[in-house]
């Protein structure tokens, strides 16, 4: 009786603060984010860093940042000092002011020091700064991510390519260069566990690479190993998409809040790419049927993800992915 007692207190509600943009029409940030865990079991609580009408992406919005000492007084007294809230996940993502993000950055590490022996709080941190080379975010942003990630425990970084040539300050052209920011970045950063490049445009010159592939890499830095994937480019360009990404990871690395982690790294990103692949084809596909004959595009801009009309791809809980990740050897790619 009392070794049931013990194990039913033990296991951790899934219980997630989502620290993200809100759009009202969209998913983007917390709209991307909260549905997909809410649907795979997970409490969501967002807190919005800013509530736009729509994606920037849509190329006008209207809407308005939050304060960010308004963020700051519901994190510390509301949620944590108030609420007494454990949560077992903490997700960040785009935040609109570098000074503000740094306060958030000093109550989670201070959240995360305070209650070390019966908390085990993971932080996702996905730097959102920009893509394609072209930032989207102050400049200033860039040094508050490198503050943040040397001063704090960060359980898992989801960078894109451009993110990831920003915070270690070179250039990723090949697999090798890939493999070489991830252990500057370890160096650099030593308390960020697991990294996992998003979406990389490289050629793999060892084999009959197709040119039109994603490379999705992740680094363990226990194991200091890389592995990555290739995954087919789906011809249409996705707003959100990095956003689910990393949501999905989120589930798929803490599915069991024992603080046991059910998935290695690698299995966790594959499990992840094919869930948002399987989204995004369905979302190309409803998108095609929906303007048939108004659109000849080869390659369409879709602003909104279909998420709603894709839970049947969100009820596949353990799914097995076709794709494959390759263990990286440094001493055979050179
Ligand atoms: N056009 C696409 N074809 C196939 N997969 C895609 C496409 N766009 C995004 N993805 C998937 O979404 C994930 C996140 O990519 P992306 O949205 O580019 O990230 P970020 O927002 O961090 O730049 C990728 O790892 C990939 O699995
Ligand atoms: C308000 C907001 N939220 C989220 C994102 C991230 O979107 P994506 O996943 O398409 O890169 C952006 C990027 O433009 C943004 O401006």
């Amino acid at each position: 009786m009392t070794t049931s007692i013990t194990n039913t207190t033990k296991k951790k509600n899934k219980k997630l603060l989502s620290i993200q943009s809100h759009v009202v029409h969209g998913y983007v940030g917390n709209k991307a984010a909260t549905f997909p865990l809410q649907y795979r079991g997970w409490d969501v609580d967002c807190l919005n860093t800013v509530q736009f009408s729509n994606h920037p992406g849509y190329g006008s919005f209207s809407g308005f940042k939050y304060p960010s000492n308004e963020l700051t007084d519901i994190l510390q007294n509301g949620l944590l000092n108030f609420l007494k809230l454990n949560y077992s996940a903490i997700l960040t993502g785009y935040y609109p002011s570098p000074e503000g993000f740094l306060k958030i950055s000093e109550i989670l590490e201070e959240q995360y020091n305070n209650n070390k022996d019966n908390c085990d709080m993971k932080w996702i941190l996905d730097p959102v700064l920009g893509d394609n080379g072209k930032l989207y975010v102050t400049e200033g942003m860039v040094e508050i991510y490198k503050k943040i990630l040397t001063k704090c425990h960060i359980f898992c970084c989801t960078p894109n390519q451009f993110e990831m040539e920003l915070l270690t300050a070179g250039q990723i052209s090949t697999l090798d260069d890939l493999y070489k920011s991830f252990v500057k970045f370890h160096e650099l950063y030593p308390n960020v566990k697991y990294i996992v490049v998003t979406n990389c445009n490289i050629q793999l010159l060892h084999k009959n690479s197709h040119d039109d592939n994603i490379i999705v890499a992740c680094y363990n830095t226990i194991t200091n190993k890389m592995h990555y994937c290739e995954t087919p480019l789906i011809p249409a360009r996705f707003s959100g998409s990095g956003d689910l990404f990393t949501a999905l990871l989120t589930d798929q690395l803490l599915q069991n809040n024992d603080g046991v982690m059910v998935n290695s790294l690698h299995d966790a990103v594959l499990k992840s790419i094919f869930l948002v692949d399987q989204i995004l084809r369905n979302t190309l596909d409803l998108y095609i049927k929906d303007n048939i004959g108004s659109t000849n595009n080869a390659q369409p801009v879709i602003k909104d993800l279909k998420l709603i009309q894709s839970r049947h791809i969100l009820d596949i809980i353990d799914p097995t992915s076709p794709f494959e990740a390759i263990e990286y050897d440094p001493m055979i790619y050179f």
